[in-house]
């Protein structure tokens, strides 16, 4: 992947976001590419979600910028928003209905209404095929997490930011989201991803950026996380040893 000015989709600058005296964000910059699957890690209360919502435009940031292919996020909130899909920690489905009846609702809301025989088409490619007519207080919790992930691309955004999105799910679902997330990937989708799992890191995503404290620690690949450690006289073995030095 060749790293151009044109090529990053997004573009954060010295991001400073404060609730109520406490910061939550001291100075984050980051720059990520057009269909990359970048990983973001950091310790409980680093700062991740609340990265994660100044990109989907769900909260302003105090200072600094941020552009979503080009476009200042300040300014241009409904046109960034169009390009973002968020899966957000907490599934936001109803339970009550089915399958087909989420995903008509959530496309009554989208600005790019999809008929019933296109939503069908998106709920098979998040694998939810065969659960079509179902209520989904019936469906799995990766199941759920499928449906909360179908949701988030029916307006076919070009970002997809997912806040741990396998959390306490199967592994199989775990594993088939994974997948997709790839596949996203290739056909063009940015994808931004937290989780606590290094494998997930190690198998999907080709950057990952460390937060701490609010601070970005680290940026980059996962072998340039293990040169570091090495260099820092560190021998790492494993992938938990890596974990350990990244997040201590
Ligand atoms: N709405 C809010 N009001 C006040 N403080 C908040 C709010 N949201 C987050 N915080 C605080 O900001 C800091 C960063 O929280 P954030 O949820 O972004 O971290 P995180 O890295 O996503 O954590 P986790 O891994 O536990 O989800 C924490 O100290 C948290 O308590």
């Amino acid at each position: 992947m060749e790293n151009t000015e044109t090529e990053k989709i997004i573009v954060i600058k010295d991001v400073y976001k404060k609730y109520k005296g406490r910061m939550a964000l001291k100075g984050v910059s980051l720059s990520i590419r057009k269909g990359e699957i970048f990983g973001l890690l950091g310790p409980n209360g680093a700062g991740k979600s609340t990265l994660l919502s100044l990109l989907a435009t769900i909260v302003p940031p105090s200072k600094g910028a941020i552009t979503v292919q080009g476009l200042d996020l300040r300014k241009h909130k409904k046109k960034v928003r169009e390009q973002i899909g968020y899966v957000p920690q907490d599934l936001a489905l109803w339970e009550e209905f089915t399958v087909k009846d989420n995903f008509t609702f959530w496309s009554k809301l989208s600005k790019r209404k999809k008929s019933k025989e296109e939503l069908y088409k998106l709920c098979e490619k998040v694998g939810l095929g065969d659960r079509w007519n179902d209520r989904v207080e019936n469906l799995s919790g990766g199941m759920k997490r499928k449906l909360n992930i179908g949701i988030a691309l029916i307006h076919e955004p070009s970002i997809l930011i997912m806040d741990e999105p396998t959390v306490g799910i199967d592994i199989q679902s775990k594993f088939e989201i994974n997948r997709y997330v790839k596949e996203l990937a290739a056909e063009g989708t940015t994808i931004i991803y937290t989780t606590h799992d290094m494998s997930e890191i190690t198998t999907i995503c080709h950057r990952m950026g460390v937060l701490k404290e609010g601070r970005m620690d680290f940026i980059g690949t996962i072998e340039e996380a293990k040169y570091n450690a090495e260099n820092e006289g560190w021998n790492i073995k494993n992938q938990e040893e890596l974990i350990y030095h990244i997040l201590k």
